[in-house]
């Protein structure tokens, strides 16, 4: 049995306005409990102009929501308009940064030097990583799915130490199961983040790869996250279109009382 605390992270995305942020950071307090609290870690990773209204929301009300941003600049600051650094997010009291996802890799044409150049920029100021990595479409039908994934993995893990890479949290999102509907089964979640954690091992030690809590990303939906935490190398989810529905969030940090 995983010590691993289950994270189930919400990615609004582009989405609510700083307004629109604290109603949705009200509702979810007031739909938890300290019993959600003690069995799942809830985060929400809100678009950079919510990030003030959130922390003081949370910071007043002493809410146990964590909370992060979608990305962050690998310089520590300077003349990169329309950057946001690491500093300024530590700041802001972020717990997380994700790294690398999948529309950042995709539409800001992220590669692997830059996604581990941020990946340090987090450490540096004590963010954690939300390290996403995953296969698009083309990739799962050659089958190089895991090779693909793994690769990702390792570059993004480049200089970081062991000490460094036991807080780093890892999401699987299949590129072809973002916001299509198409869920990867169980199974597929499970072969990928299984791999991920043996990739974890090989490139520190076990104790690495035991503590390293790994998501699966994509369609998650309270009628499938049971099923997807049924898996042993799964530690969470990191949810997008549904994160931002109050009801269903609240039905997906409740994933041990969902259907599977
Ligand atoms: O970061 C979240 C993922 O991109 C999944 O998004 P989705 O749940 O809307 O498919």
């Amino acid at each position: 049995m995983s010590t691993r605390k289950p994270l189930i992270a919400g990615n609004w995305k582009m989405n609510l306005n700083h307004l629109e942020a604290i109603a949705l950071v009200q509702k979810l307090a007031f739909a938890l409990n300290d019993k959600d609290f003690d069995r799942v870690e809830v985060a929400v990773l809100p678009p950079f102009t919510d990030l003030r209204s959130v922390q003081t929301l949370v910071d007043g009300d002493k809410l146990r929501i964590v909370y992060g941003a979608q990305d962050l600049s690998q310089h520590e600051g300077g003349a990169y308009t329309g950057e946001i650094s690491g500093a300024m997010l530590a700041k802001l009291n972020c717990t997380y940064a994700v790294i690398g996802h999948s529309e950042r890799r995709q539409y800001h044409r992220e590669e692997d030097d830059l996604v581990n150049a941020k990946v340090r920029a987090a450490y540096r100021h004590s963010l954690t990583p939300i390290l996403c990595v995953g296969e698009g479409l083309e990739v799962r039908q050659e089958g190089a799915h895991i090779a693909h994934s793994l690769g990702q993995l390792d570059g993004a893990l480049r200089k970081i130490t062991a000490e460094q890479a036991k807080s780093i949290v890892v999401a699987y999102e299949p590129v072809w199961a973002i916001g299509t509907g198409e869920v990867a089964t169980p199974e597929d979640a499970q072969e990928v983040c299984g791999a991920l954690r043996v990739r974890l091992a090989e490139l520190y030690d076990t104790e690495v790869a035991s503590a390293v809590r790994i998501l699966y990303g994509g369609s998650v939906k309270s009628g499938n996250i049971a099923g997807i935490m049924a898996q042993p190398d799964v530690d969470g989810a990191l949810v997008g279109g549904a994160s931002i529905d109050a009801a269903e969030f609240t039905k997906i940090c409740r994933f041990s009382d969902m259907p599977g």
